[in-house]
Parts: structure tokens; sequence; C-alpha cells
């Protein structure tokens, strides 16, 4: 049914639509495209079924929404569907059982690290855009935790975030179920679930890519690597099981941003470089890479991993859509789930806003061989609330309102708040927070990303 001299679609109720049994073999797929705002219901009727590798519950009703996934079984299975989707189809060709393998190489290192007391797999996922990092990363994480382990999962791509917000990387325990509906799952921010939360540590980055601001982007990197390698270290489930780092598909393309990849690989101590959709990455990495050392003992190894062919190319609108959806969960809450937040008025003089300064501009502007505190202060302007700023969000940070830029930029996150309006005249600021109560007296940051939007 499509409105009348619009052509849109109107989206039917899904009670009222019908449903469709689909028998899915063993070591298939069925892929599917949901719009957003659109809702499809998956139930799996027998059999056994994962979507990235997290395993879904009998007779359940799953409902996806705004994404494209794939129900995967290794024996057979049946499900019911119900719902408006783009596209479906089951595909008989996936690069499952190498992933699988990949799994279970990696097991048997942490098999070796209990016997030897030594060091779990560091894994780094590498490859241009759309080639599955982010879904590869989700099946080695869902498999580890199956497996009774307790990995670390880091996202190191500030387009999407991982239990929070777009604009940050974030580094997680992932000792529960992953949460399939919902990407990654849910953080306490969301309220409380069925699924078990997870306790995301985030750093707020404020810009799309790594290369444009590497001055704020590496030192968080770094923050986050110190941080991982500290639990790594200290806790003995973790230290067996190592850490899953999904990357931006940006820093895999071009040579210049190679010493972007060194400097995640030494601050992790990388041991696995999975690169996934490049025959020139692989063979690039494996150059560079394979056989150097990794921590004390351990050399690199570079694996080269078949992409998915059902990964879906997602342009900027998609991506936009993504974010808004993933800021919108952060303040309302989800379907089933919808939280309460907090709008208050606050004067100019309760905030503290450090803006990140383009570094293409400032890069000119620094004297040869000038030191990393100058770098740092040029990194963020001080600036008074205007109205520019309006449906921005500013990221509060665990740094004092007069901490040094440097402070400011390393410091992590203790939440998000949203700008509504700002009256110049009155000197006011209307913003929404995700709970009520002062505002901290602390520093925050405005970035570019997430893009102002509307909530
Ligand atoms: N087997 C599959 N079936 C259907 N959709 C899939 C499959 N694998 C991945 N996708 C989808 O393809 C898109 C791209 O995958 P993914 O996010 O894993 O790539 P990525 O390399 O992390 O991308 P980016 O570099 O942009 O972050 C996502 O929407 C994902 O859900």
């Amino acid at each position: 049914m499509a409105l009348p001299g619009l052509g849109l679609a109107v989206p039917l109720e899904p009670e009222s639509q019908p449903s469709t049994i689909y028998e899915i073999e063993e070591r298939m797929e069925w892929r599917f495209e949901i719009a957003f705002g659109l809702e499809l219901e998956v139930k799996l009727l027998s059999g056994n079924a994962e979507v990235f590798g997290t395993e879904l519950a009998p007779k359940q009703t799953y409902i996806f929404t705004g994404t494209s996934a794939a129900i995967y079984t290794w024996h057979g299975c049946r499900i019911e569907v119900k719902g408006d989707f783009q596209s479906q189809y089951i595909a008989d060709e996936t690069p499952m059982t190498m992933y699988t393998n990949l799994h279970f190489a990696l097991e048997r290192i942490r098999e070796q690290a209990t016997v030897n007391m030594g060091q779990g797999p560091r894994i780094l996922i590498l490859g241009p855009s759309d080639a599955g990092k982010t879904s590869l990363a989700k099946i080695l994480t869902a498999y580890a935790s199956r497996a009774g382990r307790q990995p670390i999962t880091v996202n190191l791509d500030p387009r999407e975030g991982m239990l929070t917000i777009p604009g940050t990387i974030s580094t997680a325990a992932f000792s529960s179920v992953i949460d399939v509906e919902q990407g990654w799952g849910s953080s306490p921010t969301n309220g409380p679930t069925q699924v078990p939360v997870k306790l995301p540590l985030v750093y707020y980055y404020g810009l799309a890519n790594p290369e444009e601001n590497p001055d704020v982007y590496k030192p968080l990197a770094t923050r986050a690597a110190l941080s991982v390698m500290n639990r790594l270290q200290e806790d003995e489930e973790a230290r067996v099981t190592g850490c899953i780092i999904d990357t931006p598909g940006s820093i895999s393309y071009g040579k210049r941003n190679y010493e972007l990849i060194h400097h995640i690989i030494s601050e992790f101590s990388v041991s696995v470089l999975v690169t996934l959709g490049s025959e020139r990455l692989a063979s690039e990495m494996a150059r560079k890479f394979h056989g150097q050392k990794a921590g004390t003992s351990e050399t690199i190894t570079v694996l080269k991993l078949d992409k998915s062919g059902g990964c879906v190319d997602r342009d900027i609108e998609h991506m936009h859509q993504t974010q808004r959806a993933q800021l919108r969960e952060y303040f309302h809450g989800e379907r089933t789930n919808s939280l309460s937040p907090h709008t208050q008025q606050v004067d100019f003089d309760q905030l503290t806003i450090f803006k990140i300064v383009d570094s293409s501009a400032l890069l000119s502007s620094l004297l040869p061989g000038g030191e990393e505190e100058d770098a740092a202060s040029a990194i963020y302007e001080q600036v008074m609330p205007s109205p520019e700023m309006q449906n921005s969000v500013l990221a509060i940070v665990d740094a004092e309102r007069n901490d040094s830029p440097q402070s400011v930029r390393d410091a992590n996150v203790i939440g998000f708040i949203h700008i509504s309006e700002v009256d110049e005249k009155k000197k006011k600021v209307k913003l929404l927070s995700p709970a009520s109560g002062r505002l901290p007296n602390k520093a925050m940051i405005w970035g570019t990303c997430p893009e102002p939007v509307d909530i």
C-alpha cells in the first residue's frame, strides 16, 4: 500500500500482517534489511540459530528495526517472520566456518595462556568501511562469552557508539549475552532490561574520523588501552581471554594512516591482526607486522579473512539515522523501555564548555618540536553557549572546570546532555539530561559527532 501521490509505503501494524515461515538449512543464513521506523518480528520455532554469534532463545519474539543482519544456523532451523522488510534472502555461502575456526584458534591460545600463566590474544580487526569488522567483533565476543570467557571489547570507531552514543570510543567486559535487537546491547542508561547490562568505559572524541584530529584521537586510544591493559593484568579471567578491538574503516585506507594502526598495535600490544575485505591491506599488514614482537615473548600473527557477502554498504544518511537512533535511545530509552529524561534551565556560567579546534588549522600554527602540552592546549578552545550549539550534545567528563585541556581530553565521560535552546539575551540554556538533579560541576566537551539533532 502507498500514500497517494507520494509513493511512500504505509507501515502496517505487525499484528495485522501475515507471518511467513522459513526453513533454513544447516550452515546457511537468512539475511534481511529493515528500514528505520519499521519493525520486523522474528521467532525461532525449532532448531538452533544465532545472530552475529549470539544464540536466539526458542519461541521468543525478537524485534529488529533500522538494521541489516543475518540469522545463521549450524544445524538447520525454522523461523517465523512478520514485518515489512526491505529485502530478504537465504544465503548458502557464508564465511562463518572461517570465523568459527578463528574463534577455536583463539581458544587454543587462551588454553595455553591458562597453563603458562601467559596472556590471551589481543585481536585487532582492520578493513575498509562496511567490510564486516563490527559484525566479526560481535561474533568473536559472543563466541568467547558462550565459551564461558569474559572478553573485553573495544570500539575505536567514533561513528558508531558501542553501548553509548556516537562520537565516542569505548570499552566494556562482555560477561553475559549480547542483546541482539540492540546491536551491542544495553548499558545502565537504558534502564532495566531483560538482558544484563554492560558497563562501558567511555571517552569522548567528538569527531567522526580519527584523521580529523589525531592529537585528540591518539591519546584517547592510549587511555582506552591503558584501562584495558590494567584490567588484563589484574583480572585473571580477562587476562586469559584477551581483548577484541574494532576499528573505523577510514584507518585502513592509505599509507598515511598506518602510523595510527601502528599506534593502536603498540598501545594494546596486539598479538593477532585480522584483515577483512582487502587483499592490498592484508598483504601490506602482513609485510609490515607479521612476526613483529607483541609484548615480551609473543609475535604478531596477521590473518586475512573473507568479507561476508551479506555486508551492506551504508550511505551517509543511513549512518546519520543510526546515530540519531542511538541518541534518542540514550535520552528516551527504547521501544519496550522508555525513559524520562529531565529538562532544566541553567545559567551560562554553570557550564564550562571546551570546543574541539580544527586540527588542520592548528597543525600549521604549531612550532616545530612543540611540546605535547602546547598541542593539547591548542586542541580545545573554551567557549560560551551560543545559538549554534542548539541541538548539539555535550559530553560531561570527569575533569574539573579549571583543569588543563590535557586533563579534560584524557578524562572519561560521566554522561551526556542535549542542548535544546540557547537564550543569549537571558543568558540561559535549556537542556535535556538523562536524570533529574543538579548538573555535575565538571568540564564539558562540544564536538561535531553526533551531529546536531532535535530529539
Ligand atoms: N551476514 C550478514 N547479513 C546481513 N547483513 C550483514 C551481514 N554482515 C554484516 N551485515 C551488515 O552490513 C553492515 C556493515 O557491517 P559492519 O558494520 O560489520 O561493517 P564494518 O566494517 O564494521 O563497517 P564500518 O567500517 O562502516 O564500521 C551492517 O549493517 C551489518 O549489520
